[in-house]
Protein backbone atom coordinates (compact mmCIF):
# COMPACT_ATOMS: atom_id res chain seq x y z
CA UNK A 1 0.00 0.00 0.00
CA UNK A 2 2.54 2.39 0.94
CA UNK A 3 5.08 1.47 -2.17
CA UNK A 4 7.21 4.65 -3.02
CA UNK A 5 5.41 7.04 -5.83
CA UNK A 6 5.45 6.61 -9.67
CA UNK A 7 8.66 7.76 -11.23
CA UNK A 8 10.09 4.62 -11.58
CA UNK A 9 11.99 2.76 -14.69
CA UNK A 10 10.20 -0.32 -16.15
CA UNK A 11 11.08 -3.30 -14.45
CA UNK A 12 12.48 -6.65 -16.86
CA UNK A 13 10.15 -8.42 -18.30
CA UNK A 14 7.63 -10.80 -16.23
CA UNK A 15 8.76 -13.49 -16.00
CA UNK A 16 7.77 -17.08 -14.47
CA UNK A 17 8.23 -20.52 -14.10
CA UNK A 18 5.79 -23.40 -14.84
CA UNK A 19 5.58 -26.67 -16.56
CA UNK A 20 4.13 -26.82 -19.86
CA UNK A 21 5.47 -23.47 -22.13
CA UNK A 22 6.93 -22.48 -18.73
CA UNK A 23 9.37 -23.83 -16.33
CA UNK A 24 8.45 -25.61 -13.03
CA UNK A 25 9.49 -24.17 -10.14
CA UNK A 26 11.85 -27.06 -9.25
CA UNK A 27 13.63 -26.53 -12.69
CA UNK A 28 17.17 -24.62 -12.81
CA UNK A 29 16.64 -21.19 -11.95
CA UNK A 30 19.26 -20.83 -15.49
CA UNK A 31 15.85 -21.20 -17.01
CA UNK A 32 14.42 -17.87 -16.64
CA UNK A 33 12.77 -16.37 -19.36
CA UNK A 34 12.22 -13.31 -18.22
CA UNK A 35 12.18 -9.75 -20.58
CA UNK A 36 9.78 -11.30 -22.71
CA UNK A 37 6.53 -9.01 -22.88
CA UNK A 38 3.28 -10.08 -24.03
CA UNK A 39 1.45 -7.08 -26.25
CA UNK A 40 -2.05 -6.95 -24.50
CA UNK A 41 -4.81 -6.34 -26.14
CA UNK A 42 -5.64 -2.75 -26.28
CA UNK A 43 -8.44 -1.38 -23.83
CA UNK A 44 -10.11 1.87 -24.58
CA UNK A 45 -12.10 3.80 -22.65
CA UNK A 46 -15.30 5.46 -24.10
CA UNK A 47 -15.88 9.18 -23.45
CA UNK A 48 -18.34 9.54 -21.13
CA UNK A 49 -19.84 11.27 -18.24
CA UNK A 50 -16.10 13.02 -17.35
CA UNK A 51 -15.43 9.99 -15.84
CA UNK A 52 -12.83 8.38 -17.68
CA UNK A 53 -12.03 5.73 -14.56
CA UNK A 54 -9.53 7.81 -13.04
CA UNK A 55 -7.30 6.27 -10.42
CA UNK A 56 -7.13 3.42 -13.29
CA UNK A 57 -4.02 3.06 -14.83
CA UNK A 58 -2.71 0.60 -17.72
CA UNK A 59 1.17 -0.29 -19.53
CA UNK A 60 1.13 -1.54 -22.69
CA UNK A 61 -2.19 -0.95 -24.16
CA UNK A 62 -3.86 -1.39 -20.60
CA UNK A 63 -2.70 0.87 -18.67
CA UNK A 64 -4.35 4.15 -18.57
CA UNK A 65 -2.29 6.97 -17.49
CA UNK A 66 1.70 7.44 -17.09
CA UNK A 67 3.86 7.38 -14.18
CA UNK A 68 3.99 10.75 -12.78
CA UNK A 69 1.22 12.05 -14.93
CA UNK A 70 -2.05 13.78 -13.38
CA UNK A 71 -5.05 11.29 -13.69
CA UNK A 72 -8.15 12.37 -13.36
CA UNK A 73 -9.55 10.98 -10.02
CA UNK A 74 -13.36 9.46 -9.72
CA UNK A 75 -15.89 10.01 -7.12
CA UNK A 76 -16.20 7.39 -4.70
CA UNK A 77 -17.79 4.35 -6.45
CA UNK A 78 -17.45 5.75 -9.45
CA UNK A 79 -16.17 3.13 -11.60
CA UNK A 80 -17.71 3.69 -15.04
CA UNK A 81 -19.39 0.53 -15.12
CA UNK A 82 -21.92 1.77 -17.85
CA UNK A 83 -19.27 2.56 -20.00
CA UNK A 84 -18.35 -1.06 -20.00
CA UNK A 85 -21.55 -2.46 -20.63
CA UNK A 86 -21.94 -3.54 -16.89
CA UNK A 87 -24.02 -2.55 -14.05
CA UNK A 88 -23.53 -3.26 -9.78
CA UNK A 89 -25.43 -6.18 -9.15
CA UNK A 90 -28.57 -4.68 -7.36
CA UNK A 91 -28.21 -4.12 -3.79
CA UNK A 92 -24.37 -4.97 -3.44
CA UNK A 93 -21.85 -3.22 -1.92
CA UNK A 94 -19.87 -1.26 -4.30
CA UNK A 95 -16.48 -3.68 -4.01
CA UNK A 96 -13.95 -0.78 -5.08
CA UNK A 97 -13.72 2.14 -2.69
CA UNK A 98 -12.63 4.58 -5.34
CA UNK A 99 -10.29 8.09 -4.02
CA UNK A 100 -12.98 11.06 -2.57
CA UNK A 101 -10.94 13.49 -4.21
CA UNK A 102 -12.56 14.90 -7.88
CA UNK A 103 -9.47 16.82 -8.85
CA UNK A 104 -7.17 15.50 -10.74
CA UNK A 105 -3.96 13.93 -9.03
CA UNK A 106 -1.07 12.22 -9.41
CA UNK A 107 -2.03 8.85 -9.80
CA UNK A 108 -0.96 6.45 -6.88
CA UNK A 109 -1.14 3.68 -8.08
CA UNK A 110 2.04 3.38 -9.07
CA UNK A 111 1.03 3.32 -12.20
CA UNK A 112 3.82 2.43 -15.37
CA UNK A 113 4.72 4.17 -18.34
CA UNK A 114 2.57 3.41 -21.30
CA UNK A 115 0.96 4.72 -23.77
CA UNK A 116 -1.64 7.13 -22.85
CA UNK A 117 -4.97 6.55 -22.36
CA UNK A 118 -6.72 5.86 -26.05
CA UNK A 119 -10.36 7.26 -26.56
CA UNK A 120 -12.47 5.57 -29.10
CA UNK A 121 -16.30 4.07 -28.79
CA UNK A 122 -17.26 1.51 -25.93
CA UNK A 123 -15.31 -1.87 -26.88
CA UNK A 124 -16.16 -3.60 -23.26
CA UNK A 125 -13.77 -6.31 -22.89
CA UNK A 126 -14.77 -9.71 -23.57
CA UNK A 127 -16.10 -10.87 -19.61
CA UNK A 128 -19.09 -12.69 -19.19
CA UNK A 129 -19.23 -12.51 -14.70
CA UNK A 130 -22.41 -13.47 -13.48
CA UNK A 131 -23.97 -13.33 -9.83
CA UNK A 132 -24.29 -16.30 -8.21
CA UNK A 133 -25.40 -16.86 -4.51
CA UNK A 134 -24.97 -14.28 -1.62
CA UNK A 135 -21.14 -13.57 -2.41
CA UNK A 136 -21.37 -13.05 -6.03
CA UNK A 137 -21.35 -9.30 -6.28
CA UNK A 138 -19.53 -9.21 -9.05
CA UNK A 139 -19.85 -5.60 -10.55
CA UNK A 140 -17.24 -6.59 -13.07
CA UNK A 141 -19.55 -7.51 -15.41
CA UNK A 142 -22.99 -9.13 -14.33
CA UNK A 143 -24.57 -9.25 -18.43
CA UNK A 144 -27.21 -6.32 -18.09
CA UNK A 145 -29.60 -8.47 -19.94
CA UNK A 146 -29.77 -11.53 -18.33
CA UNK A 147 -32.21 -13.08 -20.83
CA UNK A 148 -28.82 -12.82 -22.97
CA UNK A 149 -27.38 -15.82 -21.28
CA UNK A 150 -28.55 -19.38 -19.73
CA UNK A 151 -29.42 -18.88 -16.16
CA UNK A 152 -27.60 -22.33 -15.56
CA UNK A 153 -24.02 -22.71 -17.39
CA UNK A 154 -23.44 -25.92 -18.65
CA UNK A 155 -19.69 -25.11 -18.48
CA UNK A 156 -17.34 -26.77 -15.91
CA UNK A 157 -16.34 -24.84 -12.69
CA UNK A 158 -13.26 -23.83 -11.42
CA UNK A 159 -12.86 -21.93 -8.47
CA UNK A 160 -9.37 -20.59 -7.43
CA UNK A 161 -8.96 -18.10 -4.16
CA UNK A 162 -6.51 -15.62 -4.44
CA UNK A 163 -4.55 -15.53 -0.48
CA UNK A 164 -1.96 -13.25 0.23
CA UNK A 165 -1.09 -10.02 3.10
CA UNK A 166 -3.00 -7.27 2.46
CA UNK A 167 -1.70 -4.62 0.32
CA UNK A 168 0.15 -7.63 -1.79
CA UNK A 169 -2.34 -7.35 -4.53
CA UNK A 170 -5.06 -9.74 -4.73
CA UNK A 171 -7.94 -7.18 -5.62
CA UNK A 172 -5.65 -5.45 -7.84
CA UNK A 173 -4.67 -8.69 -9.93
CA UNK A 174 -8.45 -9.84 -9.57
CA UNK A 175 -9.31 -7.01 -11.47
CA UNK A 176 -7.02 -6.99 -13.87
CA UNK A 177 -7.87 -10.42 -15.24
CA UNK A 178 -11.60 -9.64 -14.96
CA UNK A 179 -11.25 -6.32 -16.65
CA UNK A 180 -7.97 -5.99 -18.15
CA UNK A 181 -7.27 -2.56 -16.24
CA UNK A 182 -5.59 -1.57 -12.91
CA UNK A 183 -7.54 0.40 -10.56
CA UNK A 184 -5.20 1.14 -8.08
CA UNK A 185 -7.62 1.38 -4.70
CA UNK A 186 -10.06 -0.89 -3.00
CA UNK A 187 -11.69 -1.56 0.06
CA UNK A 188 -9.38 -3.56 1.48
CA UNK A 189 -12.34 -5.27 3.97
CA UNK A 190 -14.97 -6.89 1.25
CA UNK A 191 -14.42 -10.03 0.19
CA UNK A 192 -15.65 -11.19 -3.25
CA UNK A 193 -16.20 -13.86 -5.99
CA UNK A 194 -16.38 -12.94 -9.11
CA UNK A 195 -17.10 -15.55 -12.16
CA UNK A 196 -15.77 -15.40 -15.62
CA UNK A 197 -16.06 -17.85 -18.97
CA UNK A 198 -13.04 -18.50 -20.09
CA UNK A 199 -11.33 -20.57 -22.61
CA UNK A 200 -8.62 -22.32 -21.88
CA UNK A 201 -6.61 -23.99 -24.32
CA UNK A 202 -9.81 -23.91 -26.55
CA UNK A 203 -12.04 -25.36 -23.77
CA UNK A 204 -14.00 -23.39 -21.88
CA UNK A 205 -14.35 -22.98 -18.34
CA UNK A 206 -16.91 -20.55 -15.62
CA UNK A 207 -13.77 -19.58 -13.72
CA UNK A 208 -14.41 -18.07 -9.89
CA UNK A 209 -12.17 -15.96 -8.55
CA UNK A 210 -12.84 -15.16 -4.62
CA UNK A 211 -10.65 -12.31 -3.79
CA UNK A 212 -10.35 -12.85 0.15
CA UNK A 213 -9.74 -10.39 2.63
CA UNK A 214 -8.09 -11.89 5.67
CA UNK A 215 -7.21 -9.08 7.99
CA UNK A 216 -4.29 -10.37 9.57
CA UNK A 217 -2.84 -13.96 8.18
CA UNK A 218 -4.54 -16.95 7.37
CA UNK A 219 -8.00 -17.19 9.51
CA UNK A 220 -11.26 -19.58 9.50
CA UNK A 221 -9.58 -20.41 6.00
CA UNK A 222 -12.46 -23.08 5.78
CA UNK A 223 -14.31 -20.96 3.34
CA UNK A 224 -11.88 -21.01 0.89
CA UNK A 225 -10.27 -24.34 1.48
CA UNK A 226 -13.53 -26.36 1.03
CA UNK A 227 -14.10 -24.01 -2.07
CA UNK A 228 -11.38 -23.51 -4.03
CA UNK A 229 -9.64 -25.85 -6.33
CA UNK A 230 -6.81 -23.84 -6.94
CA UNK A 231 -4.88 -20.92 -4.98
CA UNK A 232 -2.83 -18.60 -6.25
CA UNK A 233 -0.96 -17.12 -3.46
CA UNK A 234 0.32 -14.06 -3.75
CA UNK A 235 3.25 -11.18 -2.03
CA UNK A 236 4.54 -7.95 -3.24
CA UNK A 237 8.13 -8.03 -4.07
CA UNK A 238 8.71 -4.84 -2.72
CA UNK A 239 7.84 -6.25 0.96
CA UNK A 240 9.63 -8.79 2.24
CA UNK A 241 6.53 -9.04 4.84
CA UNK A 242 4.51 -10.36 2.46
CA UNK A 243 6.54 -12.69 1.60
CA UNK A 244 6.66 -14.01 5.15
CA UNK A 245 3.22 -13.76 5.20
CA UNK A 246 2.75 -16.30 2.03
CA UNK A 247 4.39 -18.85 3.83
CA UNK A 248 2.02 -19.54 6.66
CA UNK A 249 -0.87 -19.40 3.62
CA UNK A 250 1.19 -22.10 2.67
CA UNK A 251 1.62 -24.29 5.52
CA UNK A 252 -1.74 -24.12 6.11
CA UNK A 253 -2.58 -25.33 2.51
CA UNK A 254 -0.10 -27.97 2.48
CA UNK A 255 -1.51 -28.82 5.90
CA UNK A 256 -4.96 -28.79 4.63
CA UNK A 257 -4.05 -31.18 1.42
CA UNK A 258 -2.67 -33.50 3.87
CA UNK A 259 -5.53 -33.79 6.12
CA UNK A 260 -8.45 -34.20 2.77
CA UNK A 261 -6.29 -36.32 1.27
CA UNK A 262 -6.65 -33.37 -2.04
CA UNK A 263 -4.00 -31.99 -3.35
CA UNK A 264 -5.07 -28.72 -4.82
CA UNK A 265 -2.48 -26.99 -7.32
CA UNK A 266 -0.94 -24.13 -6.03
CA UNK A 267 0.92 -20.83 -7.06
CA UNK A 268 3.00 -18.52 -5.65
CA UNK A 269 2.84 -14.89 -7.11
CA UNK A 270 5.47 -12.24 -6.76
CA UNK A 271 3.45 -9.53 -7.64
CA UNK A 272 4.14 -5.65 -8.24
CA UNK A 273 7.08 -6.40 -10.46
CA UNK A 274 7.10 -3.04 -11.71
CA UNK A 275 8.20 -2.09 -8.74
CA UNK A 276 11.89 -3.90 -9.24
CA UNK A 277 14.14 -0.62 -8.17
CA UNK A 278 12.07 -1.40 -4.61
CA UNK A 279 12.64 -5.19 -5.03
CA UNK A 280 12.57 -6.98 -1.62
CA UNK A 281 12.29 -10.17 -2.43
CA UNK A 282 14.54 -12.17 -4.80
CA UNK A 283 13.03 -14.17 -7.63
CA UNK A 284 15.21 -16.89 -6.55
CA UNK A 285 13.83 -16.59 -2.98
CA UNK A 286 10.14 -16.71 -4.66
CA UNK A 287 11.50 -19.85 -6.48
CA UNK A 288 13.02 -21.75 -3.58
CA UNK A 289 9.50 -21.11 -1.26
CA UNK A 290 7.68 -22.90 -4.20
CA UNK A 291 9.49 -25.85 -4.70
CA UNK A 292 9.27 -25.97 -1.15
CA UNK A 293 6.05 -26.52 -1.28
CA UNK A 294 5.61 -28.22 -4.49
CA UNK A 295 3.97 -25.82 -6.35
CA UNK A 296 4.06 -22.76 -9.41
CA UNK A 297 5.90 -19.73 -9.43
CA UNK A 298 5.27 -16.84 -11.33
CA UNK A 299 5.99 -12.99 -10.84
CA UNK A 300 3.33 -10.67 -12.57
CA UNK A 301 2.39 -7.31 -12.31
CA UNK A 302 -1.20 -6.04 -11.89
CA UNK A 303 -0.48 -2.58 -13.46
CA UNK A 304 1.41 -3.97 -16.50
CA UNK A 305 0.99 -6.70 -19.23
CA UNK A 306 -3.12 -8.50 -19.15
CA UNK A 307 -1.78 -11.01 -20.46
CA UNK A 308 0.72 -12.12 -18.28
CA UNK A 309 -2.19 -12.17 -15.06
CA UNK A 310 -4.12 -13.83 -17.81
CA UNK A 311 -1.61 -16.33 -17.91
CA UNK A 312 -1.41 -17.21 -14.44
CA UNK A 313 -5.09 -17.89 -14.06
CA UNK A 314 -5.09 -19.76 -16.91
CA UNK A 315 -2.25 -22.06 -15.53
CA UNK A 316 -4.28 -22.51 -12.47
CA UNK A 317 -7.25 -23.84 -15.07
CA UNK A 318 -4.56 -25.96 -16.25
CA UNK A 319 -3.47 -27.31 -13.02
CA UNK A 320 -6.20 -28.19 -11.74
CA UNK A 321 -7.36 -29.70 -14.92
CA UNK A 322 -4.20 -31.93 -14.95
CA UNK A 323 -4.97 -32.58 -11.63
CA UNK A 324 -8.40 -34.11 -12.24
CA UNK A 325 -6.91 -36.09 -15.11
CA UNK A 326 -4.36 -37.74 -12.29
CA UNK A 327 -7.14 -38.21 -10.10
CA UNK A 328 -9.53 -39.99 -12.35
CA UNK A 329 -9.93 -43.61 -10.94
CA UNK A 330 -8.45 -46.33 -12.17
CA UNK A 331 -10.72 -49.15 -13.70
CA UNK A 332 -9.15 -52.03 -11.68
CA UNK A 333 -7.12 -54.56 -12.91
CA UNK A 334 -8.17 -58.44 -12.28
CA UNK A 335 -6.11 -61.34 -12.51
CA UNK A 336 -7.02 -64.71 -13.41
CA UNK A 337 -5.91 -67.41 -11.30
CA UNK A 338 -5.11 -70.82 -12.80
CA UNK A 339 -6.73 -70.64 -16.03
CA UNK A 340 -6.85 -67.86 -18.49
CA UNK A 341 -9.69 -66.00 -19.02
CA UNK A 342 -11.62 -65.43 -22.11
CA UNK A 343 -10.19 -62.17 -23.77
CA UNK A 344 -13.44 -60.12 -22.77
CA UNK A 345 -12.03 -56.90 -22.81
CA UNK A 346 -8.40 -55.89 -24.75
CA UNK A 347 -5.93 -58.07 -23.22
CA UNK A 348 -2.91 -56.60 -21.85
CA UNK A 349 -0.72 -59.73 -21.70
CA UNK A 350 2.36 -59.37 -19.25
CA UNK A 351 6.06 -59.80 -21.69
CA UNK A 352 6.96 -63.06 -20.84
CA UNK A 353 10.31 -62.19 -19.13
CA UNK A 354 7.91 -61.27 -16.51
CA UNK A 355 7.73 -64.94 -15.96
CA UNK A 356 3.83 -64.40 -15.63
CA UNK A 357 2.83 -65.27 -19.22
CA UNK A 358 0.47 -67.97 -18.12
CA UNK A 359 -1.79 -64.79 -16.36
CA UNK A 360 -3.38 -62.70 -18.44
CA UNK A 361 -4.45 -59.25 -17.04
CA UNK A 362 -8.30 -57.90 -18.45
CA UNK A 363 -10.59 -55.49 -17.38
CA UNK A 364 -13.34 -56.85 -15.75
CA UNK A 365 -13.71 -60.41 -16.41
CA UNK A 366 -16.50 -63.05 -14.88
CA UNK A 367 -14.47 -65.73 -13.41
CA UNK A 368 -12.58 -65.87 -9.93
CA UNK A 369 -9.95 -63.19 -10.31
CA UNK A 370 -8.25 -61.40 -7.55
CA UNK A 371 -7.77 -57.42 -7.64
CA UNK A 372 -4.69 -56.08 -8.06
CA UNK A 373 -3.89 -53.28 -5.82
CA UNK A 374 -4.30 -49.50 -7.35
CA UNK A 375 -1.43 -48.42 -9.12
CA UNK A 376 -0.95 -45.88 -6.51
CA UNK A 377 -0.33 -48.56 -4.04
CA UNK A 378 1.18 -51.05 -6.17
CA UNK A 379 4.79 -51.01 -6.10
CA UNK A 380 7.42 -53.69 -8.25
CA UNK A 381 8.71 -56.07 -6.22
CA UNK A 382 11.58 -58.19 -7.59
CA UNK A 383 11.24 -61.59 -5.95
CA UNK A 384 13.58 -64.66 -6.39
CA UNK A 385 11.55 -68.20 -6.74
CA UNK A 386 14.49 -69.94 -4.80
CA UNK A 387 18.29 -69.89 -3.78
CA UNK A 388 19.05 -72.65 -6.14
CA UNK A 389 17.34 -71.33 -8.74
CA UNK A 390 18.73 -67.95 -8.08
CA UNK A 391 22.05 -69.36 -7.83
CA UNK A 392 21.17 -71.04 -11.49
CA UNK A 393 20.52 -67.57 -12.44
CA UNK A 394 16.54 -68.79 -12.49
CA UNK A 395 14.68 -65.55 -14.31
CA UNK A 396 13.11 -63.29 -11.57
CA UNK A 397 9.21 -62.56 -11.06
CA UNK A 398 8.35 -58.71 -10.87
CA UNK A 399 5.06 -58.63 -9.39
CA UNK A 400 2.81 -56.50 -7.90
CA UNK A 401 3.44 -56.05 -3.77
CA UNK A 402 0.50 -57.22 -1.95
CA UNK A 403 -0.57 -59.73 -4.71
CA UNK A 404 -0.20 -63.32 -3.97
CA UNK A 405 1.89 -65.70 -6.13
CA UNK A 406 -0.16 -68.85 -6.58
N1 LIG B 1 2.87 -0.69 -8.55
C1 LIG B 1 1.97 -1.62 -8.33
N2 LIG B 1 1.05 -1.42 -7.40
C2 LIG B 1 0.15 -2.41 -7.20
C3 LIG B 1 0.17 -3.60 -7.95
N3 LIG B 1 -0.84 -4.38 -7.51
C4 LIG B 1 -1.45 -3.70 -6.55
N4 LIG B 1 -0.86 -2.51 -6.35
C5 LIG B 1 -1.21 -1.50 -5.36
O1 LIG B 1 -1.03 -2.06 -4.08
C6 LIG B 1 -2.05 -1.62 -3.21
C7 LIG B 1 -2.75 -2.81 -2.61
O2 LIG B 1 -3.40 -3.52 -3.65
P1 LIG B 1 -4.69 -4.39 -3.36
O3 LIG B 1 -5.07 -5.04 -4.62
O4 LIG B 1 -5.72 -3.62 -2.63
O5 LIG B 1 -4.06 -5.45 -2.36
P2 LIG B 1 -4.84 -6.60 -1.61
O6 LIG B 1 -3.91 -7.73 -1.52
O7 LIG B 1 -6.16 -6.84 -2.24
O8 LIG B 1 -5.01 -5.95 -0.21
P3 LIG B 1 -6.25 -6.11 0.78
O9 LIG B 1 -7.46 -5.73 -0.01
O10 LIG B 1 -5.92 -5.13 1.87
O11 LIG B 1 -6.27 -7.50 1.24
C8 LIG B 1 -2.98 -0.75 -4.03
O12 LIG B 1 -2.66 0.58 -3.81
C9 LIG B 1 -2.67 -1.13 -5.45
O13 LIG B 1 -2.83 -0.06 -6.29
C10 LIG B 1 1.17 -3.75 -8.94
O14 LIG B 1 1.29 -4.75 -9.64
N5 LIG B 1 2.06 -2.73 -9.08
Amino acid sequence: MSSPASDRTEGPGLGCWGHGEELRAHESPGTWRGGHQAEAPQVSLPEAGGARGAGVCSAGGTVLGVAGAACPAPRRGSFPYKEFGWSPSSGSRARLRLPHSSQPRPCRGRCCPGPALTESPASPPALACKVEGPRMSSMFGKPRNSSERPPQSPLPECNVAILGCRGAGKSALTVKFLTKRFISEYDPNLEDTYSSEELVDQQPVLLKVMDTADQDGPRNCERYLCWASAFLVVYSIDNRRSFEGCQRYLEVLALHARGCQRRCPVLLLGNKLDMEQYRQVLSAEGMSLASRFGCLFHEVSACQDFSRVQHVFHEAVREVRRQAEWNLPVQPLFISEERPCPPVATPVALPTHHSLATCTFNTLSPVSYKEIPSVAQAKLVTVKSSRAQSKRKAPTLTLLKGFKIF
